[in-house]
């Protein structure tokens, strides 16, 4: 081993301070090593590892999916080394569908203000996770459930994975930093985050407190979209996706890894952090992006196409075109169309729709739609431009005009939404959300040019 090697190898040990690299590409093969020399090279499962590392693979579709996505990992304990019997606890307000509450109609327009944390409450992404909606069943990996997160403390010593689900982390407020077994990523407002099922990581506050979103995925992974007719480029470039380089801890404190399975909760205490996987090579790893490196393509003439235009990652069902989930983004653009009523149309819809404000004022809404809010219109149910959105846009002056500083998203679902409790009695709900197409006008009065 040479000098500077040697050198490189000291700086890692000694490194807390830490600045994040990453490596782009979407669902590219990547490979990483925090220690040089540390991933072998020409095969998978040498018959001693450099370092005396363990290598341990991690598998994120079955081992028969073509492509496989899996990745392969260079620890110093495998992962059997880090769990011991695990205990039930409880994490009351983390729910997971199938989930129906006789005493919660999910029937009906809903809307929230920010969930906000209790003033003095220490909320860590485990205990300040708060879900508002559950779709599908977690054992048969099929449908979602969205949250708000809301974290005022760091997880110190305790570690975290979900074997339910992908999460798609969508931050509103502060920044977070996910200590994982593959890497560290930094996340903020209008950046996401993509953790993969079954992946261990420690959530960090950087800056609070930090609120936002997360779409917890049952069933298969997030993919870019096919892009059809629009070719091979913008909407979300695949270049723009990062995954994270290899980083380890090695520290013997006791500390407990958490487990979400089956929509339950466990805990198992172990002797060392779990992060520690000092190489890595594979497809099987989470990613951040930033939103404001999507580029959308719209109406250039006339008329409002389907939101589908916005999507930004898409996890299929099994039903061709009729998606598990798909994330759509509603970020700022130009608006050119011609004779148009400009904002969405009235409209149901077969998927259900849960949208959060990320930032600014979104068209179909522009009051009562806040940053930091969510709405829901299920399954079916009728929606669409509020009577301040109808009135303004249907009498605009049709010059080109900029949709500026706006931001909000959609999660929506094949699946019907069903409430949680929280969302239904707790969080601050808008009791009166559907007075905003109750004074709709009657324009009809007989003539082809209506009464405005
Ligand atoms: O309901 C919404 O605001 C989301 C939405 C936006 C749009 O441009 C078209 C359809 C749609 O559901
Ligand atoms: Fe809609």
């Amino acid at each position: 081993m040479n000098v500077q090697d040697k050198r490189a190898i000291q700086q890692q040990l000694a490194s807390n301070a830490i600045t994040p690299g990453y490596m782009p590409g979407f669902g590219n093969d990547h490979e990483t090593e925090a220690l040089p020399g540390a991933l072998p090279q020409g095969r998978n499962s040498p018959q001693r590892c450099p370092y005396g590392l363990y290598a341990e693979q991690l598998s994120g579709t079955a081992f028969t999916v073509h492509p496989p996505e899996r990745t392969w990992c260079y620890r110093i304990r495998p992962s059997v080394k880090h769990s011991t019997r695990y205990r039930r606890i409880d994490v009351p307000y983390w729910k997971s569908a199938p989930l129906i509450d006789p005493e919660v109609a999910s029937l009906g327009q809903y809307r929230w203000n920010p969930v906000e944390a209790e003033a003095g409450a220490a909320l860590t992404w485990i205990t300040g996770m708060r879900t508002m909606t559950t779709a599908g069943d977690v054992h048969t990996q099929v449908g979602m459930a969205s949250h708000v997160y809301l974290v005022t403390e760091s997880m110190v010593d305790d570690y975290f994975f979900s074997a339910d689900s992908e999460m798609l982390v969508v931050p509103q407020q502060g920044r977070l930093r996910f200590h994982t077994e593959l890497g560290i990523l930094d996340v903020e407002p209008t950046e996401i985050a993509i953790l993969p099922r079954g992946l261990v990581y420690r959530v960090e506050l950087i800056e609070g407190p930090a609120r936002g979103f997360v779409c917890e995925n049952y069933g298969q992974k997030f993919e870019l979209p096919g892009r059809g007719p629009i070719g091979a480029n913008c909407l979300a470039n695949p270049r723009d996706f990062k995954a994270p380089v290899a980083a380890f801890e090695q520290r013997d404190t006791p500390s407990t890894v958490t487990v979400k399975w089956c929509g339950q909760f466990h805990v198992t205490e172990i002797g060392q952090s779990p992060l520690d996987v000092v190489a890595w090579h594979g497809n099987y790893a989470p990613y951040k992006y930033d939103l404001t490196a999507y580029c959308p393509v719209g109406a250039l003439l006339f008329d409002h196409p389907d939101p589908s235009i916005f999507t930004v990652l898409t996890a299929p069902s099994g039903s061709p075109g009729t998606a598990n989930i798909d994330f759509v983004l509603f970020r700022e653009r130009w608006m050119v169309a011609e004779n148009t009523f400009r904002p969405p149309w009235y409209h149901k819809n077969i998927m259900s729709e849960l949208m959060g404000n990320i930032y600014g004022i979104y068209d179909a809404k522009p009051e009562g739609f806040v940053p930091g809010g969510m709405s829901l219109h299920n399954m079916m149910l009728p929606h669409g431009p509020d009577k301040q959105a109808f009135e303004g846009a249907s009498r605009a002056d049709l010059k080109p005009g900029k949709l500026d500083n706006t931001m909000s998203f959609m999660f929506e679902t094949r699946f019907p939404q069903q409430l949680t409790p929280f969302a239904a009695k707790e969080a601050p709900l808008q009791e009166n959300y559907i007075d905003v197409w109750s004074d709709l006008d009657v324009h009809f009065d007989g003539t082809p040019e209506g009464k405005w």
